[in-house]
């Protein structure tokens, strides 16, 4: 049985995971975590299910599944890092330097976790067709869509695309004049953030060449798609033994 604890319970990630939890034989909700949560919030769930609200709460459990805000999130992992629990951090918005922060404290503890920037299977593929084109055609943009409330720009997928662009290029691209309107800097690839009514998550990579252009597009149109990774990651986080990124090392 693999005891989970989901931080963000009550945000539309955090409801999705838990129910998706609760329905698995193989796995225990043995308790959600959020500072600001009172057991009223707590109708919906089972009286098993332990709440709990500070760090000295938190006792035992196997894996944390984090849907939090980007504040939370870093906090969220030592925490669980501290405790022996294998995060599962799904939340977008981390630096580069907090990660690696993070992945050093887990060597430490020899704890396995995985930072997630995408738990879509379209958009794990989008990342990893996108390494691959960037071989061939070093210039690339990333433009990416999401629902209006969400608060981060440019989202955890969309920066981490760009990191693997820039890591797989090995031509120098065309340099690009930078201005607001050319969207955010991230390792030399310009990237684009939409936020509007009416999407959910989607991006775009665009590569241009001499009279050509390459499109690589995933559309993700309900959260449900995001479950069977949740699931993946965390039947499988057990099996590292270090604070991995991306959901592609456990597939
Ligand atoms: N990796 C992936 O595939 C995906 C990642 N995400 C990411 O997941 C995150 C959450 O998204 P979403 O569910 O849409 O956002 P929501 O705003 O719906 O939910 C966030 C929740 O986090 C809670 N929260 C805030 N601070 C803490 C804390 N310290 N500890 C525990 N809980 C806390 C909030 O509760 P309160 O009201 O009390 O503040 C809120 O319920 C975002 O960063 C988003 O980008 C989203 C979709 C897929
Ligand atoms: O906030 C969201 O909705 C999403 N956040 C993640 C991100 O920032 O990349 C993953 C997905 O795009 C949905």
């Amino acid at each position: 049985m693999i005891n989970v604890v989901i931080a963000g319970f009550r945000g539309a990630m955090g409801q999705a995971t838990v129910q998706t939890v609760r329905n698995q034989a193989d796995m225990k909700l043995v308790a959600v975590f959020d500072p600001h949560a009172t057991t009223a919030d707590m109708t919906q769930l089972p009286d098993d299910v332990a709440l709990w609200t500070t760090d000295v709460d938190v006792t035992a459990a196997d894996v944390w599944i984090d849907f939090t805000t980007v504040e939370a999130a870093y906090h969220n992992a030592v925490l669980a890092i501290q405790h022996g629990i294998h995060p599962i951090i799904g939340t977008s918005g981390l630096t580069p330097q907090q990660q690696q922060e993070l992945q050093q404290q887990a060597v430490t503890a020899h704890l396995g976790g995985l930072i997630v920037p995408n738990f879509g299977l379209s958009a794990v593929l989008l990342m990893k067709f996108a390494q691959e084109a960037a071989q061939y055609f070093p210039d690339a943009e990333v433009i990416e869509y999401h629902h209006g409330d969400k608060p981060d720009a440019p989202s955890g997928t969309a920066s981490a695309t760009a990191h693997l662009i820039a890591k797989s290029r090995q031509n120098a691209p065309q340099p690009t004049v930078h201005n607001e309107a050319r969207g955010a800097d991230i390792d030399d690839v310009p990237v684009h953030a939409v936020r509007l009514p009416g999407l959910l998550a989607h991006e775009e990579v665009l590569f241009g060449g001499s009279g050509e252009l390459l499109t690589i597009r995933q559309d993700t149109m309900d959260r449900s798609s995001f479950m069977t990774g949740v699931l993946l990651a965390t039947r499988k986080v057990a099996t590292l033994n270090e604070l991995q990124i991306g959901l592609d090392k456990v597939l």
